[in-house]
């Protein structure tokens, strides 16, 4: 068996540095901080052993009398006074009592004989006892060979809490006067007034004591999350939870969110609550009350976990509820999203593609063309005399005139072909796969319509226009990017402008 001294002093140093200055002063310098006494750390070594024996917790106790005779005197008590005559060894009483309450037994009177009066005090035992019981069930699911190291890391998980309040008497009940504060805000008060919490001043005053690396590690640790795959150090990082919704003043509450927490673990099945909690209502006020702790309010375990089971559920149904919620929210601004976008790409007045959506097709098909040699065609328009109709006809006319333009132009469209407005009164047409004579073909067939079907009727009077269309084609002209594409089909068009108006050029032609 190890003694005080394997402790690593590694280990004990770089807890020490982790500590702020004027902290590691204070408690070095505190007259009265726990200490524990050579016997108590041999008996917390036993703990480690998985054979240990009840003889061997006997003979560990044995070394110290006044520990001995306190150990009589609570296997005495009336709990455990099952056979008719009293303990008479040191063995019979550990035998009696269970290694637990020997545990539990051996560290509170080391730690707490006389010192139960402040309220802080009372739930921090409280606390520990009830960790240690719910930690040390919890292994014997788990890793029963570890029930008894469990059962010791859980009770002395918090005793860098007993260490700050030793050290700082003053603030003591406001810090730890509120039975009702969780753990986790007390926590965080720590961390704000001493610049670190309890866990790390508990593996400090562990290590300092000399116990093993393995319980100081285990505390240091304990108020880590539960993502763990060492089940000693999950029982014990449950058990702090488990036990703060125990001593809750709404306990079903409480329960309930720690059941929402172990729902998140992959052992999630093996958790036992109802046998955890009827354990706990059974074994927790006799020891409690052995231990000179004042009671708890009793707790039905088995209403206990019905109400948190149904608190569960409504929590599930309502978080189901608001899931559909924010699913529905997330559908409707996607599909605001996609009506954006769509109208980002499309010219108001026409319904047909703008500008900017056109060039940024023209550049991705121009591209895809030319990876996959294949060709398209492109298709300039420019209305005639626009100008002049929009002067006798006026603007609203001329606006007329545009959108039904373009409702005919998508009409001649395939699938598959883009066709928008390039300006005010230009359009171009983008036709994959289309050559320089199937585009001619599709220009003229606009030429065609717009000879058979007046774009405005004014005062009745059906108003005929024409245009001016240039066509170039992507295999008929080296061209090095869509832009210059889009030039030779403007220049065509000019030439027809040129030529008197009203039909259809070719570029190379
Ligand atoms: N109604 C209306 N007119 C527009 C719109 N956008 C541009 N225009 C007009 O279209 C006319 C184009 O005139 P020009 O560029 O001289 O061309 P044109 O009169 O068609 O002459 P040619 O192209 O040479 O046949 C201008 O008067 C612009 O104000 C629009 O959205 N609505």
């Amino acid at each position: 068996m190890t003694g005080p001294t394997a402790v690593s002093e590694t280990l004990y140093t770089s807890l020490a540095n982790q500590l702020p200055s004027f902290l590691s002063n204070a408690l070095l310098q505190c007259k009265r901080l726990p200490s524990l006494p050579a016997v108590a750390l041999n008996v917390l070594e036993i703990t480690r052993t998985s054979d240990a024996t009840l003889s061997d917790y006997a003979r560990a106790i044995e070394h110290d009398p006044a520990l001995t005779a306190r150990v009589m005197s609570v296997a005495n008590s009336v709990h455990y006074l099952r056979a008719a005559q009293p303990p008479h060894t040191c063995f019979e009483a550990t035998q009696r009592m269970g290694l637990d309450v020997t545990l539990a037994t051996v560290l509170s009177f080391c730690l707490f004989e006389n010192d139960h009066s402040a309220r802080g005090r009372q739930h921090f035992w409280r606390r520990a006892i009830t960790s240690a019981v719910a930690a040390s069930y919890l292994a014997q699911q788990l890793c029963p060979h570890q029930a008894g190291s469990v059962f010791t890391a859980a009770l002395l998980q918090d005793i860098g809490i007993l260490a700050l309040q030793t050290a700082y008497p003053n603030d003591a009940e406001r810090l730890y006067g509120t039975e009702q504060a969780s753990h986790g805000h007390t926590q965080q008060v720590e961390k704000r007034y001493f610049g670190c919490d309890h866990a790390l001043i508990g593996a400090w005053l562990l290590a300092k004591w000399g116990a093993h690396d393995d319980l100081i590690r285990a505390i240091q640790r304990s108020h880590e999350g539960l993502e763990t795959d060492n089940p000693s150090v999950l029982c014990l990082r449950v058990s702090g939870a488990l036990a703060d919704a125990w001593l809750s003043a709404d306990p079903a509450q409480a329960l309930a969110g720690v059941m929402r927490q172990l729902r998140t673990l992959a052992t999630a099945d093996e958790w036992a609550l109802a046998g955890l909690l009827a354990h706990l209502e059974y074994t927790l006020p006799p020891l409690m009350e052995t231990l000179g702790l004042s009671q708890p309010v009793s707790i039905d375990s088995v209403r206990l976990l019905q109400e948190a089971q149904q608190l569960l559920y409504e929590h599930t149904l309502s978080l189901s509820a608001r899931l559909d919620a924010q699913q529905k929210a997330r559908d409707a601004l996607l599909d605001d999203y996609a009506q954006l976008e769509q109208r980002s790409r499309i010219d108001p007045l026409t319904q047909l593609a703008n500008r900017a959506w056109l060039e940024e097709q023209l550049r991705e098909r121009f591209h895809l063309c030319l990876s996959t040699k294949r060709t398209m065609s492109v298709v300039f328009i420019d209305l005639d005399h626009f100008k002049v109709l929009n002067d006798r006809f006026g603007h609203q006319a001329g606006d007329e005139v545009l959108a039904r333009f373009g409702k005919m132009l998508a009409s001649l469209v395939r699938v598959g072909d883009l066709a928008g407005r390039y300006g005010g009164e230009e359009f171009l047409v983008i036709l994959p796969d289309e050559n320089a004579e199937g585009a001619k073909r599709f220009a003229e067939r606009i030429t065609r319509r717009l000879q058979e079907r007046p774009m405005a009727r004014i005062e009745q009077e059906p108003l005929y226009v024409s245009v001016s269309i240039g066509v170039a084609c992507l295999t008929d002209g080296g061209f090095g990017n869509e832009r210059e594409l889009i030039d030779a089909a403007d220049q065509s068009m000019y030439f027809i402008k040129r030529s008197g108006r009203g039909g259809v050029s070719v570029y190379g032609q």
